[in-house]
């Protein structure tokens, strides 16, 4: 269960920002919604544990994550959350196979090798295991970027505006892939998104 409670951001030369109290019990899927500048990426933030809210508390398991030694929460965040960025950000000279087993030892893990060729063939990518990110399409880039963040088997999947350069058919795959990939690895889901699209596809809506 991730638990957000009292969370209050006051950027330098910018607004205060407040956010609504907000649970996610194990394995829910959300959409995270609101205008533009309305604060969904610095929340996005704070709960991946990158930017320290100046009051209140995110509780992932019960444990909250900024009381932990920075140290500690790194390792923590890598193992607890799994967020697909607009972008893929993969490294261009480790292949696929490489670019997603880096993230477990990031997290301080041991590879799981039969893991992540279990989540590139989920994913429709295990023929591209040897290949290069600059060999790779738009979309499969993405799925990538979907096995990336699942490889530790995280409590919370976040994925940041998956669908907004995408057309329709395009964007319903990546929906489909991400609310299937996060109940088939147990993980609770978060959306943040604009697109009216996904909100046919998602009924839990938390608003800024
Ligand atoms: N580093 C910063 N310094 C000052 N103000 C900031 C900073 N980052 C964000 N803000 C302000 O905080 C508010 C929330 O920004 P945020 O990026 O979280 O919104 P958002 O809902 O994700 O917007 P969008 O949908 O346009 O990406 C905005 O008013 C923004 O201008």
């Amino acid at each position: 269960m991730i638990s957000i409670q009292s969370i209050t951001k006051k950027y330098n030369h910018g607004p205060t920002l407040t956010f609504p109290d907000w649970i996610i019990q194990d394995e829910e899927q959300w959409l995270l919604l609101g205008a533009s500048g309305s604060g969904k990426s610095t929340l996005l933030n704070i709960i991946s544990g990158l930017l320290k809210p100046d009051s209140g508390e995110i509780k992932i398991n019960g444990t909250d994550i900024y009381s932990l030694p920075l140290k500690d929460m790194d390792r923590f965040r890598g193992q607890s959350i799994g967020i697909v960025f607009q972008k893929p950000h993969l490294i261009k000279s480790l292949d696929i196979f490489d670019n997603i087993a880096l993230a477990s030892s990031l997290a301080g893990l041991k590879i799981n090798k039969s893991r992540v060729m279990t989540l590139l063939e989920s994913l429709g990518l295990a023929e591209k295991r040897k290949n290069f990110p600059d060999e790779l399409s738009q979309g499969q880039l993405q799925r990538v970027s979907i096995a990336r963040a699942l490889i530790n088997n995280p409590s919370l999947l976040i994925a940041d505006e998956p669908t907004s350069s995408l057309d329709d058919e395009n964007a319903e795959n990546v929906i489909s892939i991400l609310t299937e990939q996060a109940a088939g690895n147990h993980a609770s889901l978060v959306i943040a998104t604009h697109d009216k699209r996904v909100r046919n596809r998602v009924s839990k809506e938390y608003l800024l």
